[in-house]
């Protein structure tokens, strides 16, 4: 067990009962995983080929978070009509699919925090925006070991987040009523989600949003680092 844990575990008044919550639904992008340079070098190499301007890795943070569909909407400098969408979408899907396992990795304490949280009986789930199939093979490269209840991107016929038919689901998968789920993501689409679904949010200031944007959608929680997260889930209070 970490030794950080334990020190903020002592923490006065703060005891595993009084935490509310026995499940945790992470956002993927930003939250566990900065693909950050993954994405934006696949959507740079789609713009390359139209001869439109590029984009830089801090630009690509607020444009990320609605899919891959949204992501190319977004980075066209004009509206652009179906047939070009989908053409585009096809060469960013060929770019990423070559690409998504270059430079993505986890973030810091991320493997620590989800092994003591796995140690403290919390069920874990994924709710992610990215394609169902590149969402499952990057949570099984890196965290193969941890047992998640149920792990989904974007699945044909399922609207995306900030919907929160996927995270309803995943609760129901953990025999969780909604209240007794946080749901920790980066953006405002996580916090809506959380929102959506009567879950508490926490927003993470590593991913690709600012506390801005967390506290103006309502997060229930703002951390900076893992800890923090641990500090929640056993009972305390978050710094928001
Ligand atoms: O591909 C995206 O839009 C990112 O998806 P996520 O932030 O929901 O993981």
């Amino acid at each position: 067990m970490a030794v950080k844990r334990k020190r903020l575990y002592r923490q006065e008044g703060v005891t595993e009962q009084m935490s509310k919550y026995k499940g945790i639904i992470f956002d993927l992008d930003g939250t566990l995983l900065n693909t950050i340079e993954d994405i934006g070098d696949s959507m740079n190499g789609v713009l390359e080929t139209f001869n439109l301007p590029i984009y830089s890795y801090e630009e690509y943070k607020k444009k990320i978070g609605g899919g891959f569909r949204k992501l190319t909407l977004n980075s066209f400098p004009e509206k652009i009509d179906e047939e070009t969408i989908d053409k585009a979408l096809d060469m960013l899907y060929k770019n990423y699919d070559r690409r998504y396992l270059n430079k993505t990795r986890p973030y810091e304490s991320i493997d620590n925090l989800l092994n003591s949280l796995v140690e403290e009986g919390i069920k874990l789930g994924v709710n992610s925006n990215k394609k169902d199939e590149y969402t499952k093979s990057l949570i099984e490269k890196f965290f193969k070991t941890i047992p998640f209840v149920k792990v989904y991107g974007e699945r044909n016929g399922i609207p995306n987040k900030p919907d929160p038919a996927t995270a309803l689901e995943i609760a129901q998968l953990m025999n969780l009523n909604p209240e007794e789920v946080l749901f920790i993501g980066d953006s405002n689409t996580d916090i809506v989600t959380a929102k959506n679904a009567h879950m508490d949010s926490v927003g993470v200031l590593w991913g690709f949003r600012n506390r801005e944007e967390l506290c103006k959608y309502g997060a229930s929680y703002i951390v900076s680092n893992c800890e923090e997260i641990l500090y929640i889930v056993e009972g305390g209070k978050g710094t928001f």
